[in-house]
C-alpha cells in the first residue's frame, strides 16, 4: 500500500523542470571547464616519442590501444627518465600507473641491468593492497611480454609461505611488486638479504602513497628505508594529499620534483570532470526502494558499482535485488583472496553488471584492527561464533582499475571526503565518462554537505557540483513502494546471516579450485560465477518484471534513452581511450548519447528546455543538457 500520496503529474513536471534548469547551469560550467581542460591539454600534448620513450614501449602501448600520454604521464616521464625523485599527485584514473611503469621499465632495459642478474630485484613497487599488487603485476607483466625483453617481475603477498617466496625470487626477478609487509617478512625468513637489496635496488616506487601509512605499514616501510641506498631513485604516487604523504616524502625522498596535477585552490578537480555527480534524498529505510527504482527502471547505465558500508548490508542488498531478478556479485575483505581477484577479473571482463562492494574507507581501519586481533586469536578454539577473518590487506577502492564502470552508486555514504573522491574515481577513468548517484539519508546529510563544500569550486561557490538526480520521478519511485517494502521485510537478519556464511563457504571452496585453475590456466575467466543467487527460491515472476502500467511516461522515456545510449556508447567506444584529444569529436558524440546530459522531461524532442525560455533550441549550445 503506498504510504505517500502521489503528486499530480503537473507538479512533478515542474519540479523536474527546475531540476533540469539547475543541472543545466552546472553542465554549462562543466562544459566550459572541459573545454578549457581540452584546450590546455591540446596546447601541452606531447607524444610518447617526444617524452623520450623507447620504441618497444611505444609499440606495446599501441597494441594496448594507448596512443597519447595523459597529463601526469607527460609531466612525470621525462623527470623519471632523468633519474629524479618524483612526488606525483594527480586525480583518480589519470594514468599514474603507466606514468611510473613506463620509465621504470625503460631504465631496466639498459644492457647493464639485463645482462648482469643481481641477487636482489632492481626495482621495488610497493602498494597498499593485494588487489592493487595483482593489478600492477598484471600491467607490468603484459608490458614486458609485449616489449619482448628479458625482464622478470614477481609479486609477493604476505600470506605466502617462506618457501613460496623463495621460489618466486629464485628466478632473480628485476621487479618486485608487493605490499610493504612482505619485505621484512622476506628478510626475516632469509629469502632476501638486506645487503643484497642495498646493492641492487635502483628504483623504489610507493604507489597510493597516501594510504600506505594509514594501512599500518609504517614500521614495514621504515625497515625498508633503512637499507635503501642513497643512489636509489624514489617515486611517490598518490591521488589525494595528506600529512602521511608529507611524512613519507621526508622519510624516503631526496630533493624530489613535486608534480601536482590537482590544485588545492580548485578542489573539484580532485574528481575527474568527466564524472557527473548526482544525489537523491531519501530516508535510510527507503534506500532499498530507491536503488530498486534506479536499477529496475533502468535510469542508470551499466556497469554499476554499488558501495555499502557493512558486509551485512551488502548481503541484504544482494538478497533484496535478487528477489526482483537482478543478479549481482559481492566483494568484501572477508572473502578469500583468490575469490576477490577472480570477482574483479570477471566484473572487468563484463560477466556481470552489478558489483556490491565494501571499501576500506568505510570499514577497513576498524576491521583491520579486528583482522589483526583475529589473526592473533587464530588458535583459540573456544569462540564458537567468532567473526570470519578479514584480510588486513584488502583494499577494493583505492587504485583499483575497474574497467568500463559507468555508474557508481553510494548506497551508504563514505565516511570522509577522500573516501568519496576515491569511490567516484572508479568511473570516468582516463578518457572515459561516467556518473555517480549518492543516496543520502538525513543522518548522512552533514557529511554530504562537507563533501559538497570541499568539492565546490572557489570560483563558483554557489554552484553545486553534485546535483539532484533528474531521471527518477517521485511517482515512479512510489509505484514500486509496495513491492519493495514487502520484499525488504522478507530479507530478515537471519536470512542475511545465513547467506553470508553460505557465500563464504562457497567462496572458500571456489578459492581452492581457483588456485589450481589459475596455475593451469591463468587467463581462463569462466570457471566460476560469483553472481549466483543466494536465495533458495527463484524470484517471483511478478517481481522480476515491472508491469508497464506501474511506470510513468517520463520514467519510461528516461529508461529507453539510457538503453539506447548504452547501445550507442558500446558501438562507439574508443579503444583504450588512447586516441585522446584527437578524438575530440568522438568525445562530443559520446556525450551527446548520454541521457543524463540529453534527457528532457518535457517531451522527447531535444531542446524543449531551451524552448521553454523562448529560446531557439537549435541556436543554443547548451540547450539540451541535464
Ligand atoms: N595514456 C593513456 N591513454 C588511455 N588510457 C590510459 C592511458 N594511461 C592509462 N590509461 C588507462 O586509464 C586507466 C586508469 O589508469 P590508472 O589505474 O593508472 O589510474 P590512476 O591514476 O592510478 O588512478 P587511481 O588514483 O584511482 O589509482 C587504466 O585502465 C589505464 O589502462
Amino acid at each position: 500500500m503506498g504510504k505517500t500520496k502521489l503528486k499530480p503529474v503537473e507538479d512533478v513536471n515542474s519540479e523536474v523542470v527546475d531540476e533540469v534548469e539547475k543541472a543545466e547551469e552546472v553542465e554549462e560550467q562543466r562544459n566550459d571547464r572541459e573545454q578549457e581542460e581540452e584546450q590546455k591539454e591540446e596546447e601541452a600534448t606531447k607524444s610518447f616519442e617526444e617524452l623520450g620513450l623507447d620504441s618497444r614501449l611505444i609499440r606495446a602501448l599501441t597494441k594496448k590501444g594507448i596512443e597519447k600520454p595523459t597529463l601526469i604521464q607527460q609531466s612525470a616521464i621525462p623527470y623519471i627518465l632523468e633519474g629524479k625523485d618524483v612526488v606525483a599527485r594527480a586525480k583518480t584514473g589519470s594514468g599514474k600507473t603507466l606514468a611510473y611503469l613506463l620509465p621504470l621499465l625503460q631504465k631496466l632495459f639498459s644492457a647493464d641491468s639485463v645482462s648482469k642478474k643481481k641477487l636482489a630485484p632492481s626495482a621495488f613497487i610497493l602498494v597498499p593492497s593485494r588487489e592493487l599488487c595483482q593489478q600492477v603485476y598484471t600491467e607490468v607483466s603484459s608490458l614486458i611480454e609485449l616489449c619482448r625483453v628479458q625482464l622478470k617481475a614477481v609479486q609477493l603477498t604476505s600470506s605466502m609461505s617462506a618457501s613460496d617466496m623463495r621460489n618466486a625470487l629464485a628466478g632473480l626477478p628485476e621487479i618486485l611488486v608487493s605490499t610493504p609487509a612482505c619485505i621484512p617478512k622476506c628478510f626475516a625468513a632469509g629469502v632476501l638479504e638486506p645487503t643484497a637489496v642495498s646493492e641492487s635496488l635502483s628504483i623504489l616506487v610507493l604507489d597510493e602513497a597516501d594510504l600506505l601509512l594509514s594501512y599500518g605499514y609504517e614500521d614495514n616501510l621504515r625497515s625498508v628505508t633503512s637499507i635503501i641506498p642513497r643512489r636509489c631513485q624514489c617515486l611517490l604516487m598518490s591521488a589525494t594529499t595528506s600529512s602521511d604523504v608529507e611524512k613519507l616524502k621526508k622519510l624516503i625522498l631526496h630533493n624530489p620534483i613535486v608534480l601536482t596535477l590537482t590544485e588545492d585552490n580548485d578542489k573539484e578537480e580532485a574528481v575527474p570532470s568527466n564524472v557527473q555527480q548526482f544525489w537523491i534524498s531519501c530516508s535510510a529505510q527507503d534506500k532499498l526502494l530507491h536503488i530498486l527504482a534506479l536499477l529496475k527502471l533502468e535510469v542508470v547505465q551499466k556497469k554499476i558499482l554499488i558501495f555499502i558500508n557493512t558486509i551485512d548490508m551488502g548481503f541484504r542488498l544482494k538478497l533484496f535485488l535478487e528477489k526482483f531478478g537482478i543478479k549481482s556479485a559481492i566483494l568484501n575483505g572477508e572473502l578469500p583472496q583468490n575469490s576477490r581477484l577472480h570477482i574483479l577479473e570477471q566484473f572487468n571482463a563484463g560477466l556481470f553488471d552489478y558489483l556490491i562492494a565494501t571499501d576500506d574507507n568505510s570499514q577497513t581501519k576498524k576491521q583491520k584492527e579486528e583482522a589483526k586481533g583475529e589473526a592473533n586469536k587464530e588458535n583459540k578454539k573456544n569462540n564458537k561464533r567468532s567473526k570470519p577473518k578479514l584480510d588486513a590487506e584488502f583494499g577494493v577502492v583505492r587504485g583499483i582499475d575497474f574497467k568500463k564502470v559507468h555508474t557508481v552508486i553510494n548506497f551508504d555514504m563514505p565516511q570522509s571526503v577522500t573516501g568519496y573522491i576515491h569511490r567516484i574515481g572508479r568511473t570516468g577513468r582516463a578518457y572515459s565518462s561516467g556518473s555517480s548517484v549518492s543516496l543520502i539519508s538525513p543522518d548522512e546529510m552533514e557529511g554530504f554537505e562537507d563533501i559538497k563544500s570541499f568539492l565546490a569550486s572557489d570560483k563558483n561557490k554557489d554552484i553545486d557540483i553534485i546535483t539532484p538526480f533528474p531521471l527518477l520521478t517521485e511517482n515512479a519511485v512510489e509505484s514500486l513502494r509496495y513491492r519493495a517494502e514487502d520484499v525488504a521485510k522478507s530479507v530478515t537478519k537471519i536470512a542475511v546471516r545465513e547467506s553470508r556464511a553460505q557465500d563464504l563457504r562457497n567462496e572458500i571452496i571456489n578459492s581452492e579450485k581457483l588456485k589450481a585453475h589459475f596455475e593451469a590456466n591463468p587467463r581462463d575467466l569462466d570457471l566460476l560465477r560469483h553472481d549466483k543467487p543466494l536465495s533458495k527460491t527463484a524470484p517471483a515472476p511478478h517481481l522480476k518484471d515491472i508491469p508497464e502500467y506501474l511506470v510513468d511516461a517520463k520514467t519510461q522515456e528516461a529508461s529507453k534513452m539510457v538503453k539506447l545510449a548504452r547501445a550507442a556508447m558500446g558501438n562507439t567506444r574508443r579503444s583504450g581511450g588512447g586516441g585522446g584529444r584527437n578524438n575530440k569529436n568522438k568525445k562530443r558524440s559520446r556525450k551527446g548519447s548520454d541521457p543524463l546530459k540529453t534527457f528532457n522531461p518535457n517531451g522527447s524532442k531535444r531542446g524543449a528546455v531551451g524552448q521553454k525560455d523562448g529560446k531557439d533550441s537549435s541556436s543554443t549550445k547548451k540547450q539540451k543538457t541535464v
